[in-house]
């Protein structure tokens, strides 16, 4: 579960104070997946972030106590200077998991042969995204956290056998996906909510989350 208790986040932005969440409570449940509708640039980094634990909140408390992901795409806990390998095994080790299976399946999905031997350092931007997204999918966890932000590949037969594992690894896990458009929720998401102006409104259904979207847009 996470649960956000009266948190508030927002940024100075050196003109005015730009927020985020205001007093916001809420909770996700294991089994309920939720979506979140936000126009871009209200916040849907940073609340993920917050959820991942990334980014603290300025007042409230969030509590989690699933074993939750990082954000589809993160790239911020992978070293540069280590190799591919290197780099699964250690974050491997982190969360508990067997090296061994989380490298093996790593290298085969991403799929970027001699270069999971070489530093991070040397990918392109589309191998690094296969990378992070291939060491996500490597990983077992009850709540996946997925920001539509996050960098895609552009390379179509990666994306297809992507695509297949992360909607095999999300059958009966709870997802959480913040996005601006609606379609992206459609397929998971059993509850929703719509983010605006540091006000979080949740609803039964995305039914209902997307009228208020949809109205206010
Ligand atoms: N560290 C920071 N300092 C100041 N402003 C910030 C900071 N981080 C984010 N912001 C601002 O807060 C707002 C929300 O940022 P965030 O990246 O969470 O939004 P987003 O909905 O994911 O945006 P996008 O859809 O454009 O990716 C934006 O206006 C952004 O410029």
């Amino acid at each position: 579960m996470i649960e956000f208790h009266a948190v508030s986040k927002s940024y100075w932005t050196g003109k005015k104070r730009k927020v985020i969440l205001d007093k916001a409570s809420f909770r996700v449940e294991p089994g309920r997946s939720l979506g979140i509708l936000a126009p871009n640039g209200t916040g849907k980094t940073t609340l993920i972030n917050m959820m991942a634990g990334l980014e603290k909140p300025d007042e409230g408390t969030i509590t989690r106590t699933s074993r939750i992901s990082f954000p589809l795409g993160f790239m911020g806990g992978v070293n540069n200077k280590h190799s591919g390998t290197e780099n699964a095994r250690y974050i491997a080790r982190l969360y508990g998991l067997d090296p061994d299976y989380v490298e093996a399946f790593c290298r085969w999905l991403c799929g970027i042969e001699e270069y999971f031997d070489m530093p991070v350092g040397t990918y392109s931007q589309g191998m690094r995204a296969r990378f992070s997204f291939s060491l996500m999918l490597a990983m077992e966890f009850d709540i996946y956290l997925i920001d539509e932000g996050m960098p895609s590949t552009t390379d179509v037969a990666f994306n297809r056998k992507a695509g297949t594992i992360l909607r095999e690894r999300l059958v009966g896990k709870t997802v959480v996906i913040v996005s601006h458009q609606s379609e992206i929720l459609e397929k998971f998401c059993q509850v929703a909510g719509v983010l605006r102006n540091g006000q979080l409104y949740m609803f039964d259904s995305l039914e209902e989350a997307k009228r208020l979207y949809d109205y206010t847009e």
